[in-house]
Parts: structure tokens; C-alpha cells; sequence
């Protein structure tokens, strides 16, 4: 199954609990606009390379639309696609007044240097700049972009249309983005996952975790929780696992991390496990926080956490959700797990338009409300309907989306 159509999937069987007419699903499922994009670029050695761009506009109904910009050897339009479909449903279930977007290249970001990357940005604006604005389309970075290139993308957008910093969203604070927006997702999934540990009847304090991928979304996540009081038993990251059952100090493998180059390899004071391996642990709590994909009808059965917090963007296949939900394991979704980011966003793009600077406490604050809201609204539905978390967060998402296009007369 591919991407798009593995989103579709999860849009259809909550589609059907609601009963949603066939021109309506139509309407939502397709994307606006998509962009294709030619980006002859001059590579350092002075070869010129001819890249390719997109840019899905998925659904404006509720506001401007939203979603990353990815540089990846493997971004294609179909997955561009997909993430922004789920870009739709996410902002929808966090209910910020924005619609789902998403962007990328398709190039190896580690394999091109910080000055052709440069380059590869500012052609890109050239392209796309009248299509996207802070009241069109606000573009974000996501893997394989950051900061930088958001102050690159800013720069060339404004020689276009003028000085507008609310055009991106994860900007350097220094030049207009928002205190604690790096740590936002990872805070948001520690936060969902402590009160899914309190729906579920277990102890936060000493309950078990295991979190792969320790980038920006993993090692947020496990700081959060550690501070938390729970028991972060492995991480891991691309060089492979690390697993100590008595709880790793997740403040000296940041630090590790850190002093080597962003890399976990040869992590003292752990047992060394593959990537397999640590999503097969007895933990309570399993995060994936890498990849999409990683959890398939191959490995489902061999899992054993109770709960799974998607912190990547479709970690778990559609076909091993259904056989992990006949388990009874709980999946907290991505389109809600993961949604902390584009929460944070939103209030650096409210920021950017007031001119004002927003502080580090009201961010926290007002993050842990947004998404506890989402969180009892998503939970209360499912048990209510007596369907899964993940069925019942594309309930929310869908119902608001619907209900705007009804409003704006798109549909009867
Ligand atoms: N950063 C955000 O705000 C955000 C928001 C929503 C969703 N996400 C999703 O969360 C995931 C992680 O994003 P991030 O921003 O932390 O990325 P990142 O690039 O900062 O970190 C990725 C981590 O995954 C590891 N990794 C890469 N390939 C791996 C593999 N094959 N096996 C195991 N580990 C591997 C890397 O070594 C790194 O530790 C992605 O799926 C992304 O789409 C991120």
C-alpha cells in the first residue's frame, strides 16, 4: 500500500463511522494543487543538476494551509501527498485555523552542502513564491531542513513580495521564530503520553519506554518523560540501539550525542540492540520517533508495548494496525501524537503577524492546553464509538473540515 493511499485508508473507515456521503469524501480526499517544480541548481564543483520540487496543497477550507518542506533522496509526489493530507487532519484535530500543505525536494540533504542547500532554497522560492504567503500556504522544516533554511527561504521570499517573516514557520529565534518550537513535538508527544498512560490505569512514575530515533522529536520526548519520573529503557538512532533495564540518564546520552557529531555509536554503560530488536522490548511504552513504515504485518505479532505513541509520521503499516487493535494495543496516532509541532507554529505565525514576541512559559502553557483539549475530545470519542484512537482522531479531524466547507458552500 502506498502512502497516500494508507491515509486514505484511515480517512475512509472513519468516513464510514460517519457516515460521509461519497461526493463529500471526494471533495475532502482530493488535494487543491499540486506543484511540480524543475530546480536546475550549480552544484559546488560547478556541474549544473536538475532537481525536482513539490508542493501539495491539500485543503484551505479551515485557513491557510500548512505543512514541512523535506529534502530526501526518496521524496516523491506521492508521498508529499500523503503527508499533506495528514497535515489536513492534523491541524483539524488540534483545531488551529489552518488547512494541510506539504513541500520537498528530492535530494539527499547529507550527500549536499550547507551552500548548495542554500541554493536548492532560494531556487526553489523562485518558483513557488506566488503560490504560498502567511495567508496562503506557510511552509515548515521537517527532515533533512531547519532553521537555516527557513531564514534562507524567508529571505528570498521577501525580495519577492516584501518583508513578511509569518510566510515560514520554524525560524531562528533571533530572526522572528519562538522560543521552545525545537522542543515542541517531542514535549507534546511526553505530554500525550503521560495522560495515555493515566487513561490506560498505569503509573507514570517507573513505567517503561523505549523511543527509536533520538533527533529532534526522540530526544525531546525522552528528556520529557525521564523528567517525568518514567523509566526510559532504550534508544536509538541510525548507528543502532541501546538498551539498559535498569534506565538509561537520557541527560548523558543527549550530552553524548551531542560531543559526537549527533550520533549515538558506541554509547557506554548500555547493551548494544538493532533497531528491531528495540521495538520487540517488553515496555510498556513504545515510541517510534525515526520512520515512517517501521511496524508491519512481519513484526506486529513480536511486539509487546501496551502502548505505541506515533511520534513519526506513519510509523505503523495499515494492515499491522489492525493486527496490533486485535491485541489490544493501544495506538496513540500521529496526526495527534505528533501534532505539538504544528501547534507551536501557529503560534509563531499569531506572533509574527502581532509583531510580538511570545515567552517560553506561554508556549508551554498554552501547547499543554491545545493538546490536552484534543486529547480528551479524541479519547472520549473513541470510547464513545468504541473505535480506535487512531479512527476517532480522523472523526474530529474530518467533522471540522467538513463542516467548514458546508459553511463556505462547497458542498450541501
Ligand atoms: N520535527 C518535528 O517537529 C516533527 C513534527 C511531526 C512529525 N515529525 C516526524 O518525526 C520523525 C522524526 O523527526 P525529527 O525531526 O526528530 O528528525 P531528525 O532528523 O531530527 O531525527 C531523526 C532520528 O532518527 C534516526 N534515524 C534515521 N534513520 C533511522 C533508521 N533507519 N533507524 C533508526 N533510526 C533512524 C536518526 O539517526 C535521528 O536520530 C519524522 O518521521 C518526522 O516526519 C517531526
Amino acid at each position: 500500500m502506498k502512502a497516500f493511499e494508507a491515509v486514505q485508508h484511515y480517512f475512509n473507515s472513519a468516513a464510514d463511522v460517519l457516515g460521509l456521503s461519497d461526493e463529500l469524501r471526494t471533495l475532502l480526499a482530493t488535494p487543491e494543487r499540486e506543484i511540480t517544480v524543475q530546480l536546475p541548481v550549480e552544484m559546488d564543483d560547478g556541474r549544473l543538476v536538475s532537481l525536482i520540487g513539490y508542493r501539495v496543497q491539500h485543503n484551505r477550507v479551515r485557513g491557510p494551509m500548512k505543512g514541512g518542506l523535506r529534502y530526501h533522496h526518496e521524496v516523491d509526489l506521492d508521498e508529499v501527498r500523503s503527508l499533506a493530507s495528514l497535515m489536513t487532519w492534523k491541524t483539524a484535530v488540534v483545531n488551529i485555523p489552518f488547512g494541510g500543505a506539504k513541500g520537498g525536494v528530492t535530494v539527499d540533504s547529507r550527500a549536499i552542502s550547507s551552500r548548495e542547500k542554500e541554493r536548492i532554497t532560494r531556487k526553489f522560492v523562485d518558483e513557488i513564491h506566488e503560490l504560498i504567503g502567511p495567508d496562503k500556504d506557510i511552509p515548515a522544516p521537517d527532515m533533512g531542513t531547519d532553521h537555516e533554511v527557513m531564514a534562507w527561504f524567508v529571505n528570498q521570499y521577501n525580495k519577492y513580495e516584501g518583508f513578511n517573516p509569518a510566510v515560514v514557520t520554524g525560524k531562528p529565534v533571533e530572526a522572528y521564530g519562538i522560543p521552545g518550537r525545537e522542543e515542541a513535538t517531542g514535549r507534546g508527544v511526553g505530554i500525550l503520553t503521560i495522560k495515555s498512560l493515566g487513561r490506560l490505569g498505569y503509573k507514570v512514575p517507573g513505567a517503561t519506554i523505549a523511543v527509536q530515533g533520538f533527533g529532534n522529536v526522540g530526544s525531546h520526548a525522552a528528556k520529557f518523560l525521564s523528567e517525568a519520573e518514567c523509566k526510559v529503557v532504550a534508544v536509538s538512532d541510525l548507528s543502532g540501539g541501546y538498551y539498559n533495564p535498569e534506565g538509561l540518564d537520557i541527560m548523558q546520552v543527549v550530552r553524548y550525542s551531542r560531543e559526537h557529531g549527533n550520533s549515538l555509536a558506541g554509547f557506554p554503560g548500555a547493551k548494544a540492540i538493532t533497531n528491531d530488536d528495540l521495538l520487540e522490548l517488553d515496555v510498556v511504552v513504545l515510541i517510534p520517533a525515526a520512520l515512517g513504515g517501521v511496524i508491519t504485518t512481519e513484526n506486529a505479532d513480536r511486539i509487546r508495548a501496551k502502548l505505541i505513541v506515533e511520534a513519526a509520521n506513519m510509523p505503523v503499516r495499515p494492515d499491522a494496525d489492525d493486527l496490533l487493535a486485535a491485541r489490544d494495543i493501544t495506538i496513540l496516532p500521529d496526526v495527534l501524537a505528533n501534532a505539538g509541532g504544528v501547534t507551536v507554529s501557529y503560534f509563531e505565525w499569531a506572533q509574527n503577524r502581532q509583531f510580538y514576541q511570545w515567552n517560553l512559559n506561554r508556549v508551554r502553557g498554552e501547547l499543554d492546553h491545545m493538546l490536552s483539549t484534543a486529547f480528551e475530545q479524541v479519547w472520549d470519542l473513541a470510547v464513545e464509538h468504541k473505535v480506535t484512537l487512531r479512527t476517532a482522531a480522523y472523526m474530529v479531524g474530518i467533522q471540522r473540515v467538513a463542516l467548514a466547507a458546508k459553511l463556505a458552500g462547497l458542498t450541501s
